[in-house]
C-alpha cells in the first residue's frame, strides 16, 4: 500500500532547494515525491508501507538536509539570522568593505585583492552552487549562472572590486527577496499564532490542559472570557460575543449561543463557552486558509507562466550573446580584447531578468496574504487576473442579495372549511421538516412558533428548484412554487390566483400547498435584503463592473421587487440550477468575464461555469471553501467589493512592475552594448530596479 504524507521541512526555500530534495530522494527506494511546495516549505510524499516506515522517511529527509520541522501544522518562525544566505551575503559585504579600505590606504595590493576574492567566494557560494546544480542536473541556464560568469570574467579582467561588488549586491538581493517572501508569508502565518498553544478540555468530569494538536473531534473544551478559540466547534452552552476577525475579516464581534459555530483563532468576549470540537487543529478553518493561501501561489496566472517560459530561453540567450560579444568581436571586428570582454560582462549583468522574474510572485504573495487577513481567500494568481478583469457580476438572490433568513408573512387558504390555516401550516411544516431549503426552515419555524402540532407524513421527496412532496393521509401532497403547480400539476388556482400575484408584487416568495390539480392554499415568505446590498451593488459599478445581474429560482415578480430594492437592473428569474449554468455561459458569450456569487453549496455548478466563482459566507461550509475560486469568509457583500478592488490593485502593481523591469533592462542593455555603462553602473541599476519591484510589490501588504 502506498501511503501519502504531507511534511513541513526545514531548508526548503526555493526552487533550487526543491530540486535538490527531489534528487536526494530519487535514490531512495520506496519513497516517491508527489509534490513539493517550496513556497509552503512542504512536501507530499508517497511511500510503500511494506518497504519503509514513516520514521524512515523522516530520517531519510534529515539525512539529505531537510529535517521535518518540529511543530507539525505550525510553520516555523522567520528570522533573518537563521538564514545562511543572509549570513554569507553580509559576510561578503564586510570583506568587500575591508578590502576596499585596504586598497585606499598604503597596504600591499595583494591584501585587498585577497579580500575581494574571499568576498566573491563566500558571497557567491550559494548562488554559485545553484548555478552549477541547475546546469548539471536540470540542464538549465539561470540568472545565477549569468551572474557567476560575469563575476568570474570581471575578476579575471583584474576588476576584483567590481566583481566582489556584483557578488555582494546579487547575493544580498537574493537573500532579501527570499526574506521578504518569507516575511509576507509570515503575515498569513501570524493568523496561526492567534490560535492558542493549549486547550482546556473536560474529560471524565475534570478539566485538563492539552496541546491543541491533540484535540479530537468530539472533545468538549472550555473557552474562558478573553481567550482565543483553539479549534472549530459548536457551542454547547454559554453565551458570549466573539471577535472572529482573524478568520472572517469582520470587525464587529458576533453573538454566540448554544448551537452557534465558532472558529479557531477567534477571540472570546465576556462570556464563557463550552464548545464541542468539530475539527482537529490541523483541519480547522484557519489551518485550511493558511494551506490554501500557500497552495494559491502555485496556481499561476497566464502572465506569470508566460514569464517563466520566457525566462527559460532568455537567460541562455543572454549568455550566448554575451559570450559571442566577448569572443567574436575581437576576432572578427578587431575590437580590443579587454574592452570587448568588459562590455560583454556588463551586458550579461544588464540583461539578467531578475526584476522581471520576481515582479509577479512578490506582488501576489503579498496580495493573497493581505486578502486572507481580511477574510478574502483568492485561490491563485490566475483568479486574481480573472477577477480584476470581470465585466459582469451575477449575484444569486437567496442568501447573497437577501439575508437567507426568510420569515413567513402570510398564510392564505383557498378553502377555509376544508383547509384552515393551521392545517395548512401543520402539513407544510411536516413536509418541510425534511428539507434543507431556507424557505422550508422558515415554514417550520413559523409553525413551531404558533404551537401547531406537526402532521404526520411519509415518503418525502425533494423536487429540485420547485419544491417537495410527501404522502399525507394517503394523498400525495406537494409544496412548491406556483409555476410548478400550474405547469406540472395542472392545478386550478381558483380564488387565490389574484392573491399570489399581489403578494409577489410585494417582493414575497409564494409557495403553494396542495394535491395534484388542486391547490389548498398558499404560504408567503419574505426574505429581507441585506443592509448594505444597495451600496455594494453601487460600489461594484464604481469599481468598473459593467453589469450587475441577479439570478434566482424564484418567481419573476418577486425577484424584480428585490432587484429594484438593491439597484440591480437585470434579473433572470425562475431558473433551475442547470439554467443558472446556461445563463452564466450566455452572459459570458455576450459580455465577457462573469463572476458568479453564491453560497457555494446549491450554486456550485454555476460557480464552476463562471470565470470566477465566488462563495459568500464560506467560513463553516467546507464545500464552499473548497470549491470556490474566491471564498469570502464573512457573510457580507462588502467583502465582494473588497475582493474586486484587491484584485484590481494587484493587477495594477503587477503591470507597473513588469513595465519598469522591462524598461530598465532595455535601457541597461542598450547602454551596455554601446559601451556607455561600466560594470558598477549596470550592477547598481539592475539591483535598484529589483529593489523597486520588491518594495512596490510589498505595497500589497497594506489592506
Ligand atoms: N423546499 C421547498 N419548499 C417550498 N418551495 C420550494 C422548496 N424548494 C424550492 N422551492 C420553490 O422553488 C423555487 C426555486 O428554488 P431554488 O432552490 O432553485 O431557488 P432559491 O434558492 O429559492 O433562490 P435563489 O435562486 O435566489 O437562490 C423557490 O423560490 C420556491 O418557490
Ligand atoms: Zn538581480
Amino acid at each position: 500500500m502506498m501511503q501519502h504524507v504531507d511534511l513541513r521541512v526545514a531548508n526548503l526555500d526555493c526552487e533550487h532547494d526543491a530540486s535538490r530534495l527531489r534528487r536526494g530522494l530519487a535514490q531512495t527506494p520506496g519513497i516517491e515525491v508527489v509534490r513539493i511546495s517550496s513556497s509552503a516549505a512542504k512536501v507530499r510524499l508517497a511511500f510503500d508501507e511494506e518497504r519503509t516506515s514513516r520514521e524512515t522517511v523522516e530520517s531519510r529527509l534529515a539525512e539529505i538536509g531537510f529535517p521535518v520541522s518540529a511543530e507539525r501544522g505550525r510553520p516555523p518562525a522567520v528570522r533573518p539570522w537563521n538564514n545562511p544566505k543572509v549570513i554569507t551575503s553580509v559576510l561578503a559585504g564586510l570583506l568587500l568593505l575591508l578590502a576596499w579600505i585596504a586598497s585606499l590606504v598604503d597596504l600591499p595590493e595583494g591584501l585587498s585583492t585577497g579580500g575581494y576574492l574571499l568576498a566573491v567566494l563566500i558571497g557567491g557560494f550559494y548562488f554559485g552552487r545553484e548555478a552549477i546544480q541547475d546546469l548539471l542536473f536540470e540542464r538549465r541556464i539561470g540568472i545565477e549562472l549569468l551572474m557567476g560568469v560575469a563575476a568570474i570574467v570581471a575578476f579575471a579582467l583584474r576588476q576584483a572590486g567590481e566583481s566582489a561588488m556584483l557578488v555582494f549586491l546579487y547575493s544580498i538581493s537574493e537573500a532579501l527577496e527570499g526574506y521578504t517572501e518569507e516575511k509576507t508569508r509570515s503575515a498569513i502565518k501570524a493568523l496561526m499564532d492567534l490560535t492558542p498553544k493549549r486547550a482546556t478540555v473536560r474529560r471524565d468530569g475534570r478539566q485538563i490542559e492539552i496541546p491543541v494538536e491533540e484535540l479530537q473531534v468530539g472533545d468538549v473544551f472550555l473557552v474562558r472570557p478573553g481567550e482565543a478559540v483553539p479549534t472549530d466547534g459548536k457551542v454547547l452552552s454559554g453565551r458570549s460575543s466573539v471577535n472572529q476577525a482573524p478568520v472572517t475579516g469582520e470587525s464587529v464581534p458576533v453573538e454566540k449561543e448554544a448551537g452557534s459555530s465558532v472558529f479557531a483563532g477567534s477571540i472570546n468576549g465576556e462570556g464563557a463557552l463550552d464548545v464541542r470540537a468539530e475539527k482537529t487543529f490541523a483541519e480547522n478553518t484557519i489551518s485550511r486558509i493558511i494551506e490554501m493561501v500557500e497552495e494559491a501561489q502555485e496556481k499561476k496566472g497566464q502572465s506569470q507562466r508566460f514569464i517563466e517560459r520566457f525566462g527559460a530561453w532568455y537567460s541562455p540567450a543572454v549568455l550566448v550573446i554575451g559570450v559571442s560579444l566577448g569572443i567574436l568581436s575581437p576576432l572578427l571586428l578587431d575590437a580590443e580584447w579587454l574592452t570587448a570582454l568588459t562590455r560583454a560582462t556588463v551586458f550579461i549583468v544588464a540583461a539578467a531578468p531578475c526584476a522581471l522574474v520576481i515582479s509577479i510572485p512578490i506582488t501576489l504573495v503579498a496580495s493573497l496574504g493581505t486578502g486572507a487577513r481580511m477574510g478574502v481567500l483568492i485561490k491563485g494568481g490566475i483568479h486574481v487576473e480573472q477577477l480584476a478583469n470581470v465585466t459582469v457580476v451575477a449575484l444569486d438572490k437567496t442568501g447573497t442579495i437577501t439575508r437567507g433568513q426568510p420569515d413567513v408573512t402570510d398564510v392564505v387558504s383557498g378553502d377555509e372549511a376544508a383547509f384552515p390555516n393551521n392545517v395548512l401550516l401543520s402539513v407544510a411544516a411536516a413536509i418541510e421538516a425534511s428539507s434543507q431549503h431556507p424557505l422550508a426552515r422558515a415554514i417550520v419555524r413559523r409553525s413551531e412558533a404558533d404551537g401547531i402540532a406537526s402532521a404526520s407524513v411519509e415518503d418525502f421527496r425533494s423536487i429540485t428548484g420547485a419544491g417537495a412532496t410527501a404522502r399525507y393521509q394517503g394523498t400525495i401532497v406537494y409544496i412548491g412554487k406556483p409555476e410548478f403547480f400550474e405547469r406540472e400539476l395542472h392545478a386550478d388556482l381558483g380564488q387565490i390566483a389574484g392573491t399570489i400575484t399581489r403578494l409577489q408584487a410585494e417582493g414575497k416568495t409564494v409557495v403553494l400547498l396542495g394535491e395534484k390539480a388542486r391547490a389548498w392554499g398558499l404560504i408567503a415568505v419574505r426574505d429581507n435584503v441585506r443592509a448594505n446590498a444597495r451600496e455594494a451593488v453601487r460600489a461594484l459599478r464604481d469599481a468598473g463592473v459593467k453589469k450587475v445581474v441577479m439570478l434566482t429560482g424564484d418567481n419573476a415578480l418577486a425577484a424584480r421587487v428585490i432587484a429594484d430594492e438593491v439597484g440591480v437592473n437585470e434579473v433572470f428569474a425562475d431558473l433551475k440550477p442547470e439554467d443558472k449554468v446556461t445563463k452564466v455561459r450566455e452572459l459570458t458569450d455576450k459580455h465577457g468575464r462573469v463572476a458568479m456569487v453564491g453560497d457555494g453549496v446549491n450554486d456550485a455548478p454555476a460557480l464552476a461555469q463562471a470565470a470566477v466563482g465566488v462563495a459568500m459566507g464560506a467560513a463553516g461550509t467546507d464545500v464552499a471553501l473548497e470549491t470556490a475560486d474566491v471564498a469570502l469568509m464573512a457573510d457580507d457583500l462588502e467583502k465582494l467589493v473588497y475582493a474586486l478592488r484587491l484584485a484590481k490593485r494587484t493587477q495594477k502593481i503587477v503591470t507597473q512592475n513588469l513595465v519598469l523591469s522591462v524598461v530598465v533592462t532595455a535601457v541597461l542593455v542598450v547602454g551596455a552594448l554601446m559601451g556607455s555603462f561600466s560594470l558598477p553602473v549596470a550592477v547598481i541599476g539592475h539591483e535598484l530596479s529589483e529593489l523597486f519591484v520588491i518594495v512596490n510589490g510589498l505595497r500589497m501588504l497594506k489592506s
